[in-house]
């Protein structure tokens, strides 16, 4: 939860002379909460400062870790090993990218961290979960709370507006129906298509119905965010908006972000990059 504090003008303006500050006056913004406009105009009045009331995260603790995890297929008679002995961890409010040739297993990976498959061999730690461990069913009812996924290929329903693509992943998630319209506004606010909530797919562009994606994918607000090649379709443009709002969802979220990417410029904005080869992680 956020909040703004403000305080009144001519003590902002005076802040440095004022011996006595006055006790600042507390503004719910619960719905419009930390948008990226509400930010910049908080901070172009210069009066006002944003206060993150919620708990403090430990961005110490892993939120995922995966040990000596190993997962092959059979493939016409034969094992194919694709994961050879996976080691990592993701930390609160990271943005990680996975890198590595077609083919190298990062998929077969992010379906283990997703709790979508399980590894033959090695352990997966999700919070306090062991997926390697749990019941499909187990993994199923986890991810529907923890986990969000995003695919390059957007995955929206087309007869639906953006609004009601979104709400349909609070309805599947369970949300409380009280709890749809804020969430909603907010999650399409937050992704910058509060002007286009109630266009359909095939009035978006490519980079805007990833966007609609992302809002469906953080509605319930997972811990971690899943990103299967999420700027693959888009020009660089539309891929650069993308981590921008990725970036702010780390941050107002506080979510933790996994995708795969083969794109070097994307790369950068990572906190953290892993490179797989051969179905191994390889360190620079
Ligand atoms: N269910 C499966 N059965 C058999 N082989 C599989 C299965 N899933 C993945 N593979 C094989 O595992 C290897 C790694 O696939 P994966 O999709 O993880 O690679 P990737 O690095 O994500 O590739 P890309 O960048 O092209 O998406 C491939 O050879 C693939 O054919």
């Amino acid at each position: 939860m956020f909040r703004w504090l403000r305080k009144p003008k001519n003590e902002a303006q005076n802040e440095a002379a004022a011996a006595v500050p006055a006790a600042p006056q507390e503004i719910d913004v619960a719905a419009t909460e930390a948008s990226a406009d509400g930010e910049a105009a908080a901070a172009s009045d210069g009066a006002s400062v944003l206060v993150d009331t919620r708990p403090p995260i430990d961005t110490s603790i892993p939120l995922l870790t995966v040990t000596g995890v190993e997962r092959s297929f059979p493939v016409g008679g034969q094992q194919l090993h694709v994961l050879k002995g996976i080691n990592m961890e993701l930390y609160p409010m990271q943005l990680v990218m996975l890198k590595g040739r077609s083919g190298s297993g990062k998929t077969t990976l992010l379906n283990m961290i997703g709790g979508l498959d399980q590894p033959n061999r090695g352990q997966i730690m999700f919070k306090e979960y062991p997926f390697h461990e749990c019941s499909d069913d187990q993994r199923t009812y986890i991810r529907r709370k923890e986990i969000g996924f995003i695919f390059q290929s957007f995955a929206l329903m087309p007869l639906l507006s953006a609004w009601e693509n979104v709400e349909l992943s609070l309805r599947m998630a369970k949300v409380p129906r009280s709890e749809w319209k804020p969430r909603v506004t907010h999650c399409l606010e937050l992704v910058g298509l509060g002007k286009r909530m109630h266009h359909r797919p095939f009035e978006l562009s490519g980079g805007e119905q990833q966007r609609v994606a992302i809002a469906k994918a953080i509605a319930h607000k997972p811990s971690l965010l899943l990103a299967d090649e999420p700027t693959a379709e888009l020009d660089s443009q539309m891929g650069a908006q993308v981590m921008a709002v990725f970036r702010d969802i780390i941050r107002t979220e506080r979510m933790t972000i996994c995708m795969t990417t083969h794109d070097p410029t994307i790369m950068e904005v990572a906190d953290r990059v892993f490179e797989m080869v051969d179905g191994k992680f390889i360190s620079h």
